[in-house]
């Protein structure tokens, strides 16, 4: 019998994967939720007496963020006053059934829960927006419309903060989706892989921040118009392991993909990361570290470029944001993006460059 490598006394039932080791249930459960600890406290996510909504789709990640979450504030005293905030987005067949779920968890862990959808905030559902545009661009609607929908429905609530399923294998891939970091990785890993993701500064700074604040544009702007802070638990919590403790502790949750996604890029980076977990078991932490220290590096860069008179860095500061003239949502623009997308819709429009 092989015995657990961490408390010796277990017989191993699992060979981790973020490590690699053999070990036991109870030794998994405790390094999982140990570590999750970690990263909220080392990074400082919350402060005691804060008001956080836990947003649940139902699915695995948020699922085991809403366990996970209730158990770390009652084991180390937090003194966290959790919700959970759910958005519809109307997709029957999809969102109905997870929303089931959702209102279960909210039994069965006791927490307050808040359910928004579209219809009743934009009049469309993406039922409706998908009848109208077809499926090519919706999951640039529905990522427009989710962002805004937790930012009011995290006000409507009187939140703190907000944090999110995002786990390490998410911030990997959107590192990924990264142009000039994809080529440096393509230097020395496989050569076949497309050259089609983007180069785009803000969205890595983003996705590798364990906390982010609502930025209407990727312009940066002044501290006051910044809207609730969302944080990622599981930036460094691989999903094959959150789905194995969903499994073990049979959690329950809700596991259909969303009939409308088809994000061709993430699909790209998702492949190509599982590629190079074949040939680098730590691929996932590696990527996510690059990301990092390739958006340090690149702050750097503009700052120093700032100080020597060369380049101006990014119309910081100064870039006066103010609220969308429609609705009153944060936006440097007269009209924010969820905004700019009703009208196309409104109108009867395809599509909409919201660039
Ligand atoms: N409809 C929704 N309502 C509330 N939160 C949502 C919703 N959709 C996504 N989220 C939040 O965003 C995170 C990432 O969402 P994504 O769509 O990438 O799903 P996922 O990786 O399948 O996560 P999950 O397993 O929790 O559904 C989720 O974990 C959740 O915290």
């Amino acid at each position: 019998m092989k015995l657990c490598v961490l408390c010796n006394t277990n017989r191993a039932q699992l060979k981790r994967p973020k490590t690699g080791q053999q070990i036991c249930k109870t030794c998994f459960y405790a390094v999982f939720e140990y570590e999750i600890h970690c990263t909220i406290t080392e990074n400082k996510l919350f402060k005691r007496g804060d008001k956080v909504a836990i947003a649940a789709s139902g699915g695995k990640d948020s699922t085991v963020l809403a366990h996970t979450m209730k158990l770390l504030n009652d084991r180390y005293d937090y003194g966290l006053d959790l919700c959970l905030l759910s958005i519809d987005e109307g997709i029957k067949g999809y969102r109905d059934d997870s929303l089931e779920t959702v209102k279960r968890n909210q039994l069965q862990y006791n927490l307050p829960l808040l359910v928004l959808s579209y219809e009743e905030l934009y009049g469309w559902s993406m039922d409706k927006i998908v009848a109208q545009i077809g499926t090519k661009n919706n999951c640039t609607f529905c990522g427009v419309f989710r962002r805004q929908a937790l930012d009011r429905g995290a006000a409507r609530l009187g939140v703190d903060h907000i944090v999110t399923g995002h786990n390490a294998d998410d911030v990997a891939e959107t590192v990924l989706m990264n142009r000039k970091l994809l080529v440096l990785f393509q230097k020395f890993t496989l050569t076949h892989f497309p050259l089609v993701f983007r180069g785009d500064f803000a969205r890595l700074t983003r996705c590798t921040s364990i906390t982010t604040q609502t930025l209407e544009t990727s312009a940066t702007t002044a501290p006051e118009h910044l809207t609730i802070p969302r944080s990622k638990p599981f930036k460094y919590t691989y999903e094959k392991e959150i789905v194995l403790y969903a499994y073990f502790l049979s959690l329950d949750y809700f596991s259909t993909e969303c009939t409308y996604s088809v994000e061709a890029y993430r699909g790209y980076a998702r492949v190509f990361l599982k590629d190079l977990e074949k040939v680098r078991a730590s691929a996932i932490m590696d990527v996510i570290h690059s990301g990092e220290a390739y958006a340090q590096s690149l702050d750097e860069i503009e700052r120093v470029e700032a100080e020597n008179g060369g380049k101006k860095k990014k119309k910081t500061v100064v870039q006066k944001q103010g609220t969308c003239e429609r609705c009153g949502y944060i936006s440097s623009n007269k009209l924010c993006k969820a905004c700019v997308l009703l009208e196309s819709l409104n109108k009867g429009l395809p599509a909409v460059s919201l660039e």
